[in-house]
């Protein structure tokens, strides 16, 4: 049973999978199914969205009897994360966007995170050099449905934390090792970052402009696309299939397969002669005049991609150009002067007029925006597709949208490292003298300022 006072004082009653929370008679009735782990302390009224949420992962507001509202998809997850560095970190991010509760395990002695993808997370700090803080550690994992690990192939198990250990300990497991190079292979105990992944893939050839060396797109491909978010799809779908085996299973996510495998396209479409010209001589890595960007007279840019002749005849027509007088829009070898032509055409305007002219065709033309500027852009505005957090920075809102049970990030604040450290170890039955001891000995390490979950 869970209380709160205040304004519209009201109780919140707790059963199996299920939590009835009734508030004043001035208030509604809301019935929701969630995962509670543990007693949930509710101040008031107002917070109770953000503290149930961050407890359950249900998304909770007032609404009309009768409404149930739903569990985002992965409330009651509770996934472990090892500290790293950007993809491990975007992996765990996504797991709580939609609902998972994700503790992740700081080293001692840092005094700031750096990750800055730690929206929803709780963070424990533990020395798993040593023996009572990898104790610590097994048993939050045997608590747990998911381990993301982070580290060179070999690490864990030196650690005494293998897949063998953890496994054994909780046959229900899931146990992610998120690497650039994988678990086997000449690489795979060697550092490398994003580029070194992409280089492997074969993808960092195929990317940059004609005549140049090859380029990556920032540190996207490897470390994210085929990374963090590769290793949460293998995540999601290891734990669907647990729910029919009741076993968990060890995820082997290279960065090097997961960014080749986003790039199927460009292997799959070889054949029909996508990709046989040089790098930046093709139509999809900025060979086509079509498919670019271009500078307007304001110093801002356009994108275009007016692949299909039915929009490309939109995008001659939006420029004022006479189709009679252009080269054919296959043409390689005019592809050069036609891309001049586009040039100075889009020179003789500001970003702004162009959008006037293309905004509501099919010429596909949109403005290039900078960070600052999407989320006040009317399309991304209306959508909602960023969002603000408490402390009023700007980012992407979860993707994609799920109808019934959509994800509902934390909006409060990153933790600090080892915030949680004591409410963890609480909820893991470690009792007062033993926390105690292991604040004392170095394997833990508690945040000064009190936990707010
Ligand atoms: C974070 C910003 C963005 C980086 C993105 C970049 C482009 C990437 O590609 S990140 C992907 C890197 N690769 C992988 O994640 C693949 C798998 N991991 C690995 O291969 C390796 O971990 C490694 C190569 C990444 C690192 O190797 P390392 O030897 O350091 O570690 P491991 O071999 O894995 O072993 C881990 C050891 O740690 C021990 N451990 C772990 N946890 C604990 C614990 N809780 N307690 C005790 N011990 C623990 C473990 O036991 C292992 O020990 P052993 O070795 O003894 O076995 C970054 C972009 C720019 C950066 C900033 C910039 O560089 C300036 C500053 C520089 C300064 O030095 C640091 C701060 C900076 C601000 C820096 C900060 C960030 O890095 C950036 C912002």
């Amino acid at each position: 049973m869970a209380y709160f006072q205040g304004q519209n004082a009201g109780h919140v009653d707790v059963r199996d999978g299920g939590l009835q929370l009734m508030i004043s008679e001035t208030e509604q009735t809301i019935l929701s199914s969630c995962f509670l782990c543990g007693a949930v302390e509710l101040p008031y009224h107002t917070d109770i969205e953000k503290k149930v949420r961050q407890k359950t992962g249900a998304v909770l507001s007032l609404v009309s009897p009768g409404v149930v509202l739903e569990n985002m998809a992965l409330a009651g997850v509770r996934v472990v994360e090892l500290a790293g560095l950007a993809p491990a970190p975007f992996c765990g991010m996504i797991l709580a966007d939609f609902g998972a509760r994700v503790t992740r395990v700081d080293r001692t002695k840092v005094a700031v995170a750096m990750d800055t993808q730690a929206r929803g997370k709780r963070s424990v700090a533990l020395d798993l050099k040593k023996p009572q803080g990898v104790a610590a550690l097994r048993r939050l994992c045997v608590q747990s449905d998911v381990l993301i690990e982070p580290f060179r192939k070999g690490v864990m198990e030196k650690l005494g934390l293998g897949p063998d250990e953890l496994l054994q300990e909780n046959p229900r497991l899931v146990y992610a090792r998120l690497t650039g190079f994988g678990q086997s292979g000449s690489y795979a105990k060697s550092a490398g970052h994003d580029i070194n992944y992409l280089a492997i893939s074969g993808l960092l050839s195929m990317l940059g402009r004609s005549g140049d060396d090859p380029h990556a797109p920032l540190n996207l491909v490897a470390d994210f696309a085929g990374g963090g978010l590769m290793c949460a799809l293998g995540i999601t779908l290891a734990l669907l299939e647990r729910h029919a085996s009741g076993r968990g299973q060890v995820i082997d996510a290279s960065m090097v397969e997961g960014a080749a495998y986003v790039g199927s396209f460009v292997w799959k479409s070889r054949a029909i002669g996508l990709w046989n010209r040089p790098r930046g001589e093709n139509i999809l890595d900025g060979g086509a005049p079509y498919y670019g960007t271009y500078r307007t007279s304001d110093g801002k840019h356009v994108a275009v991609g007016a692949i299909e002749p039915q929009f490309y005849d939109q995008l001659v027509q939006g420029l004022g150009l006479d189709p009679a007088t252009l080269p054919a829009q296959m043409s390689f070898s005019d592809w050069p002067e036609l891309r001049r032509v586009f040039a100075r055409a889009f020179a003789s305007r500001t970003q702004a007029e162009w959008c006037q002219v293309f905004d509501g065709t099919d010429a596909c033309v949109t403005p290039v925006l900078p960070l600052d500027k999407v989320h006040t852009h009317p399309h991304n505005r209306d959508r909602g597709s960023f969002l603000q957090d408490d402390q009023g920075e700007v980012s992407p809102r979860p993707a994609p949208v799920l109808s019934r049970t959509p994800a509902s990030p934390d909006m409060s604040r990153d933790p600090f490292v080892g915030e949680h450290t004591r409410p963890v170890l609480e909820e893991l039955g470690y009792g007062p003298d033993e926390i105690q001891q292991l604040l004392d000995s170095g394997a833990a390490e508690c945040n000064k300022l009190a936990a707010r979950l």
